[in-house]
């Protein structure tokens, strides 16, 4: 008697990192808009494009300290042949210089002071002797001529009307400098998703609590939190949950408010895999495995509603397939990488994009070596991944797609 043979399986099955990415997305809830004062706007994904209020900067100004001239009038100025120019007042960052100065005249001026009338150049107290003593007033002497160069113009780096940030962008500490420039003082964003995060199995446990020999301490958890923390969004720590369908089912029924609860183990081969059990039987699975290493046994569902990513249970899978799968789905920000040279041999795999754990010295990257998905300390250590495509293969002094992790 031969073996029925088993129905096919009702849902996408080995999937590419792209279309991961893309089913994710689509499962997760249309975002709303917030507006935050910008002391809180840090990490958030800006809502609207952003424009400047003001130009910058907001008028013509000094670069440096030192005087501000005619260039024409210091041409032949040098250390043997100072040039010699008349003091005729002072402009100060908040407090310009009211009158026009002359041939022959300067002013003294300090960094982002405006630059008064008829003056073109600045000359950098380094450059400048005193020569004060002089019958006919105060008088200063240059040693080389003055430069436009020194001068800021009025809008040189963004006018006023300018549509500066754009709408998508991931407020770093550099943009939220910029939309203060821009003259707001709250701007609007995203608001962040709440973001669910649950270990499973029954030898996971707390760090801090005894460890039995064939237990681990809940690593997963702790790395997702930072992840996700440092990917904008808000997350929620769940108590992990044991390997038995109902202990899980009750876990998963009793999670209020999230956009996403993101699981760690039970979604691979085993008989105690309940995670891809329950959301088998739920009918609602996007995908389950994705033609990746490591990471390949992920699978994403929904459970009453509420989209579940199944990360899969070793250490360094469930950290890179939220690094290359799920931050960027959540951010909607492409993954960020960098092409480097590779610094040792990096193979391929025919059917499977590789994220090889690699060190970056220098502008080179070297395999890391051991890649084994329980080997913890390996992301720690490496701090980048490789990505090898499918079929692909690096030799030294190629150039490589990298991935950093810290
Ligand atoms: N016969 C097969 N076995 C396995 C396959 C396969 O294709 N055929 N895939 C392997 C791959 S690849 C991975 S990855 C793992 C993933 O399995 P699960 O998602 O079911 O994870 P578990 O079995 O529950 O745990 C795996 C491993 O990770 C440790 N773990 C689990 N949770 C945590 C946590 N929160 N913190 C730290 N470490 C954790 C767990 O103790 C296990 O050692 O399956 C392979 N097997
Ligand atoms: O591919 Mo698993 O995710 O390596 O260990």
């Amino acid at each position: 008697m031969t073996a029925p043979h088993p129905a096919p399986p009702t849902f996408p099955m080995f999937v590419s990192v792209e279309e991961a990415r893309t089913l994710l997305r689509q499962l997760l809830p249309e975002r709303r808009t917030e507006t935050v004062a910008l002391a809180s706007a840090f990490g958030r994904t800006l809502a609207a494009d952003l424009m400047a209020r003001v130009s910058h900067p907001s008028a013509t100004e000094s670069a440096l300290d030192g005087i501000a001239c005619r260039e024409a009038d210091t041409l032949a100025a040098s250390p043997e042949q100072p040039t010699r120019l008349r003091l005729i007042g002072e402009s100060r960052a908040g407090l310009a210089f009211a009158g026009t100065v002359g041939a022959g005249e300067a002013v003294r001026i300090y960094t982002g002071a405006p630059l008064p009338q008829g003056a073109n150049a600045i000359c950098p107290v380094e450059q400048l002797q005193d020569d004060s003593d002089r019958a006919d007033g105060d008088g200063v002497l240059l040693l080389r001529p003055a430069s436009p160069g020194d001068v800021r113009r009025e809008g040189g780096d963004f006018e006023a009307g300018e549509t500066v940030l754009h709408a998508g962008a991931l407020l770093t500490p550099a943009r939220v400098a910029l939309a203060a420039a821009l003259g707001h003082a709250e701007v609007p964003t995203l608001k962040p998703l709440r973001v669910a995060v649950m270990s499973t199995g029954d030898e996971v446990i707390e760090p801090g609590q005894p460890l039995s020999a064939g237990q681990v301490y809940n690593s997963n958890a702790y790395g997702l939190l930072g992840m996700l923390r440092e990917a904008g969004c808000e997350a929620v720590l769940l108590p992990a949950a044991p390997d038995s369908p109902e202990a899980l089912e009750q876990a998963l029924t009793s999670i209020g408010g999230a956009d996403i609860l993101l699981t760690s183990g039970g979604v691979s081969m085993g008989k105690y895999d309940f995670v891809r059990d329950l959301l088998i039987q739920e009918g609602k699975v996007s995908f389950w495995k994705v033609r990746m290493r490591p990471g390949g046994p992920a699978m994403l569902g929904g459970w009453k509603g509420l989209p579940v990513f199944g990360l899969p249970g070793n250490p360094v899978s469930s950290l890179v397939v939220f690094q290359v799968i799920v931050r960027p789905a959540l951010t909607g920000q492409p993954l960020s990488t960098l092409r480097l040279r590779a610094g040792t041999p990096f193979r391929g795999l025919a059917d499977k994009t590789a994220f090889w754990r690699a060190e970056v010295r220098g502008s080179q990257v070297f395999d890391y070596g051991k890649q084994g998905s329980g080997v913890l300390r390996s992301l720690s250590d490496a701090g980048a991944l490789v990505i090898m495509p499918e079929g692909g293969a690096a030799e030294v002094g190629d150039e490589v797609d990298v991935v950093l992790m810290d």
